[in-house]
């Protein structure tokens, strides 16, 4: 399309002479006559002249003409024609050919035609509605899209303000032509039952805002579907849960989301430790999901009616420590339970007592706990009868037991009677690619728990989750995406609900960013798995600029679509 080729090119004509100095030599006269209809230029002591010869004398007249380079802009070169009728364009000092007035405004409007029927056809092609305003508020431009979106003919409208058909506080476009402010997909309530996307971008003339145009996309019955979909979804969620009820599954890592390597490979560490009646103590960050992973130990090794009991030793009172673990008996202390109490570990009879957060139990209970499962007896507080049972053991802790130990805090030989097979839970920066599913896990899980629909997560919401660091793990991914949703407008998910900053991205509300998390200073990752969240971040990239499309994206990348697939599994990304 040569409107779109910037610049006075398409312009210039190069049927010409010209002559440069000695042109006392030259019959002029006969050399017009002969080179018609060429353009005879002179260049004579600095001066340029246009030559020709008059109509009715026969006379060479000679016109003054000015110089201009071949990069001059289109919209300068009118300019110019105030000083002659014709410009002579040079190229580095080099003249190349010329300009003349009558030819060009000739051409500009020939351009600007064909500019209009392209401008035409686009609207009429598409299907979103389209309307533009000038700085009056008055409508230059109304589609189809825009007549059947709002039932408003275009007759009716072109021309007038806008304001008289729209409130002033739903019009986005007026704000646009006011601010400058742009839009892009944004959810918008345009009536009682329309939902439309919008997309709004001020028109810039001389850095002057001289009208806003406003695209419209109607999404009333994808927004009715997608309700549709979610009162299915909720269903099937209820019922699931009542067939797991009457049947569980078999399944212990059911409720263990994610797909990376490192989480598959401590799936199967915990299952071959899982296999064996011993004690397991787990390692983890906070959140990672190590009471999950005991869970799962528990139901392969007792099963899921047997009891699971936890006790977090972080969360007890030294002085209910003993009374909590152990029982008590009728009276043992003032403000006991009159008829005694079970401790935890009776509970756990034939099953699993989990020791949570072991690293922050007091030194004086951890010899007692030794002891306990050294023996599998124990005296409940006051009694005097002592108790046998019989059950497995699983420790978990965040702290390093091993420091704990070299500061007394803890006693070695608790920690080899605990530590027999350890596993360790990676932590979430170790296994991005966990992010996605989790994410969407837990976005349909609290969109039912909130009765919220929601009609998906954008690439740019989810890029933000996957750049962000998770100190708090998997627990701080969950209640992040519980916040998105409980925020969510009309089952939109915001970026600007994302309570953290976000890295190496621009926001519409102008929020402060950093540089992409793969050169934070603060990163400690590998170049592999640094290069490897880049190398997602890329595939991410290109298959939203190709709509999901893998053959396209695959040629855009310049691999194979089966190479694109192995690198899209091998990183964890949802084919
Ligand atoms: N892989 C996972 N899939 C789904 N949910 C998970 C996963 N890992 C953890 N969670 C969820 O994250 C939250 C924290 O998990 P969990 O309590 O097991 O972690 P933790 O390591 O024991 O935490 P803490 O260090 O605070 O004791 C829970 O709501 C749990 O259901």
């Amino acid at each position: 399309m040569a409107f779109f080729q910037s610049g006075i090119k398409k312009f210039i004509r190069n049927d010409f002479i010209l002559l440069e100095n000695k042109i006392e030599d030259v019959d002029l006269h006969s050399l017009i006559k002969s080179e018609s209809p060429k353009k005879v230029f002179i260049i004579n002591e600095g001066q340029r002249y246009v030559v020709h010869l008059s109509d009715s004398t026969d006379q060479i007249i000679f016109s003054t003409c000015t110089r201009i380079s071949v990069n001059t802009e289109l919209e300068d070169v009118s300019s110019f024609f105030d000083k002659s009728e014709t410009l002579l364009v040079h190229d580095g000092g080099n003249f190349i050919g010329y300009i003349n007035a009558f030819d060009f405004t000739k051409q500009l409007a020939n351009t600007y035609q064909e500019m209009q029927a392209y401008f035409q056809t686009i609207l009429d092609t598409i299907d979103a509605s389209c309307t533009v305003i000038d700085s009056n508020e008055s409508v230059l431009i109304w589609t189809e899209g825009a007549e059947k979106i709002f039932s408003v003919k275009k007759p009716d409208i072109i021309g007038k303000p806008i304001t008289n058909f729209f409130n002033t506080d739903n019009l986005a476009l007026l704000k646009t032509l006011k601010d400058g402010t742009s839009l892009h997909h944004s959810q918008h309530k345009a009536r009682e039952d329309l939902v439309v996307l919008i997309n709004s971008s001020p028109v810039y003339l001389n850095k002057q805002i001289i009208g806003a145009v406003v695209s419209e996309t109607d999404i009333t019955s994808q927004i009715r579907l997608n309700n549709e979909l979610y009162s299915a979804t909720e269903k099937v969620f209820n019922l699931e849960k009542e067939v797991n009820k009457l049947m569980p599954t078999d399944d212990p890592f059911k409720l263990i989301r994610g797909n990376s390597s490192a989480l598959k490979r401590t799936i199967n560490m915990t299952k071959k430790a899982a296999t064996t009646e011993t004690n397991i103590l787990i390692h983890g960050e906070s959140g990672v999901g190590k009471e999950l992973f005991a869970k799962a130990v528990h139901n392969i090794r007792e099963g899921q009616n047997a009891p699971f009991v936890a006790i977090n030793c972080g969360a007890i009172p030294s002085a209910l420590f003993e009374s909590e673990i152990f029982g008590y008996e009728r009276g043992a202390f003032s403000g006991a339970d009159q008829k005694g109490k079970k401790g935890k570990v009776e509970l756990a009879k034939g099953g699993t007592l989990f020791l949570d957060e072991i690293g922050e139990m007091p030194l004086e209970m951890q010899v007692k706990i030794l002891r306990l499962l050294q023996e599998r007896k124990f005296y409940p507080v006051g009694g005097t009868k002592e108790i046998e049972v019989d059950f497995r053991v699983v420790a978990a802790t965040n702290r390093d037991l091993k420091e704990l130990i070299k500061e007394v805090k803890f006693r070695e030989d608790l920690y080899y009677r605990l530590n027999v097979v350890s596993l360790e839970i990676p932590p979430l920066r170790k296994r991005p690619e966990d992010i996605i599913e989790l994410t969407h896990y837990f976005l349909y899980e609290i969109s039912i728990k909130y009765k919220r629909p929601i009609h998906g997560i954008s690439q740019t919401v989810m890029r933000a989750l996957l750049q962000h660091d998770w100190p708090g793990n998997i627990r701080e991914l969950k209640n992040v995406v519980e916040r998105l949703v409980v925020f969510s407008d009309e089952g939109e998910i915001k970026i600007e609900d994302i309570p953290f900053e976000i890295n190496g991205m621009e926001l519409p509300n102008g929020r402060k960013t950093s540089y992409p998390s793969i050169f934070n200073e603060s990163d400690n990752r590998s170049l592999n798995e640094r290069l490897q969240e880049f190398e997602k971040e890329i595939i991410m990239k290109e298959l939203e600029k190709e709509d999901g499309n893998k053959l396209s994206c695959a040629k855009k990348l310049q691999v194979t679509r089966a190479t694109l697939y192995n690198r899209m599994n091998k990183l964890g990304l949802k084919i």
